[in-house]
């Protein structure tokens, strides 16, 4: 297991920012971390990373105690912070040669550096000074100090934040890449990001963790309000479809297509099929439509938030 996290909490004051959470994430997995404002997610990464120590409870990565530990958790952690602190007097490559020297890469170094400038994208600014760069060259150079002593698990707080959409395509490419072999975790307010790049999603709210399964079964457990797009070769009538169990809508579209609503998208497809065989009817086309992510977050979230 690469990370894992128990019982972790942290309090502030009065204010208990994270509470008790648990979880466990393996190699080759991009882990969404999920949560409205506030939830708890930026203070959850900066204690796996090992740079915030916590109230309680215990995690790892790669075997190494985040407390006791740390200096060898930091050698296997990319850490890209929320606000991805950088030294704008600096060039580029003079900040690279900055985080390599804190790493002691050694003569290992200015190759690394070359080829996180190149796996970044940096090539065309690579002359400019830190503070002369766009905000999405800034975030790429906070990937590429994250990058530089190819860790085994990335923290990726916010990572697409400032990016124009053929940065952000550029990016997520990357990081997808990244993740077939390392441990990805990144936090994103960005629900097409999600369903882009991430194997598994863990939602926070108030501290603790509300959801955490892969995507797909999130969005199956909770489609609530999902249809199905079904075409037929032959004319099917309103009541014909309405008499399948589980079916609550239909709409009917052009050419013997309907739109079939349910809160049980599974159990109507089979329910269909079934329909089909036994009325001699012919399926030209099925797709099933669940609920989006975003619709699933605001449901998750704003439910248990009132009913704490
Ligand atoms: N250093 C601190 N001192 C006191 N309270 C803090 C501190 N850092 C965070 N908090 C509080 O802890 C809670 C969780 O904050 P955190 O930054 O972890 O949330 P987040 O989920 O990352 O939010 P966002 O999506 O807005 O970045 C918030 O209520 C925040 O105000």
């Amino acid at each position: 297991m690469s990370i894992q996290v128990s019982e972790l909490s942290k309090v502030y004051g009065e204010q208990r920012a994270v509470d008790a959470i648990s979880f466990e994430l393996k190699k080759g997995e991009i882990t969404g971390f999920l949560g409205p404002n506030g939830a708890g997610k930026s203070t959850t990464m900066k204690m796996i990373t090992g740079f915030l120590p916590p109230t309680s409870g215990k995690a790892s990565v790669c075997g190494f105690d985040i407390v006791s530990q740390s200096l060898e958790v930091r050698k296997r952690v990319g850490y890209l912070p929320e606000s991805n602190p950088l030294y704008y007097d600096m060039y580029i490559r003079e900040f690279l040669e900055f985080v390599a020297g804190i790493h002691q890469l050694g003569k290992a170094g200015a190759q690394r550096i070359t080829s996180v400038i190149e796996l970044t994208g940096l090539q065309p600014e690579r002359h400019k000074k830190i503070g002369a760069l766009s905000n999405g060259y800034k975030q790429r150079v906070g990937l590429a100090q994250a990058l530089l002593h190819d860790p085994e698990v990335l923290i990726l707080d916010e990572p697409t934040t400032g990016l124009d959409p053929n940065q952000l395509a550029d990016i997520r490419r990357l990081i997808k890449e990244l993740g077939a072999n390392k441990t990805v975790i990144l936090s994103t307010h960005i629900m097409q990001e999600v369903e882009a790049l991430c194997d598994r999603v863990i939602i926070i709210n108030k501290g603790k963790i509300i959801a955490d399964d892969k995507l797909s079964l999130i969005q199956q457990n909770n489609s609530g309000n999902g249809y199905l797009q079904v075409t037929f070769a032959e004319p099917v009538s309103e009541a014909e479809l309405m008499a399948i169990p589980g079916i609550s809508r239909v709409v009917a579209r052009e050419d013997h297509s309907w739109q079939l609503f349910t809160s049980q998208v599974d159990e109507v497809r089979k329910n269909l099929l079934q329909f089909a065989l036994i009325n001699n009817r012919n399926i030209l086309s099925l797709q099933s439509n669940s609920q989006s992510l975003e619709a699933i977050f605001r449901e998750l979230t704003l439910t248990k938030a009132s009913g704490n």
